[in-house]
């Protein structure tokens, strides 16, 4: 891994009125990674991710991109995709429509596409495998294609980073698989990092590179193969979670942290 992180995250605190929500957190995430945020409900995994964004403004600490400072982050510079179930995304608009809203973003105003900007879409669709439905309705397809088009849309704004808040909310097991296989396939081609929400933590051991414990604070940062997690995953559940290690066993299964 590069040693310079893109996002690094220096003691930062956010509060919601005399709420503390955030403090003393401490993050670095580097080009290629993928970052899995787990934590249980309420425990700022989404605040976390709008901070970075700047939707929330800490009143301590600081975040950096490439080791610099900023007040807002570049067009483009992260990829955000909000937690909402997928299913229930209906646009009545075609394929290629949505991926180019995305494209848009980088454009000043009236934003209008040229040829060139038509290819990154195209191409952007083609990374995840859509690109036969690019003449579709966006309503027409499953919850997963839905996904891979919203990623797409996400990709056509050559974003740095790539964030996800529970992703695979409405995803069947098989879903589920298929989306992790394709960011791991988009970090490796497309030399950017992947920061996401998740409570899939039976399977995340098998595609993540780092987990982040967050309860308020960061109670464990490192590999998910780490020996120490499952007692800190004990400690901040307050309840036995089972990590599935890479060939697809599960260690004395108990189920999922949803139960
Ligand atoms: N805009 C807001 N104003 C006030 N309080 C908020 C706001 N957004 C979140 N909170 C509070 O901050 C805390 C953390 O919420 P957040 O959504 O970040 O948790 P989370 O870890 O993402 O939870 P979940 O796993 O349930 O999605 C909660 O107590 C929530 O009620």
């Amino acid at each position: 891994m590069n040693n310079q992180p893109i996002l690094e995250i220096n003691n930062l605190k956010v509060i919601f009125g005399d709420k503390v929500i955030l403090e003393n957190i401490n993050l670095k995430l580097h080009k290629k990674e993928i970052m899995a945020i787990v934590g249980p409900n309420g425990g700022g995994k989404t605040t976390l991710l709008k901070t970075i964004l700047g939707i929330y403004k800490p009143v301590a600490g600081e975040i950096r991109i490439f080791g610099k400072k900023y007040k807002r982050l570049p067009k483009g510079f992260v990829g955000y995709l909000p937690q909402k179930d997928l299913i229930n995304y209906n646009f009545p608009i075609l394929v290629k429509d949505v991926v180019c809203m995305g494209r848009k973003i980088l454009k000043p105003f009236p934003s209008i596409l040229n040829e060139e900007d038509k290819d990154s879409c195209y191409e952007a669709l083609k990374k995840v495998g859509m690109e036969k439905f690019i003449k579709e309705s966006f309503s027409s397809l499953s919850g997963g294609q839905k996904q891979r088009v919203l990623i797409a849309r996400l990709l056509a704004m050559q974003p740095k980073i790539l964030m996800f808040d529970e992703p695979s909310t409405g995803l069947d097991v098989v879903g589920q698989e298929d989306f992790y296989e394709l960011i791991n396939e988009l970090r490796m081609e497309n030399d950017i990092a992947i920061l996401m929400v998740t409570h899939d933590i039976g399977v995340i051991s098998n595609y993540v590179d780092t987990v982040a414990c967050l309860n308020k604070s960061i109670h464990f940062h490192g590999s998910p193969k780490d020996g120490k997690l499952p007692d800190v995953l004990e400690k901040v559940f307050g309840k036995n979670i089972q990590l599935i290690v890479h060939d697809h066993q599960c260690l004395t299964c108990k189920g999922h942290i949803h139960e």
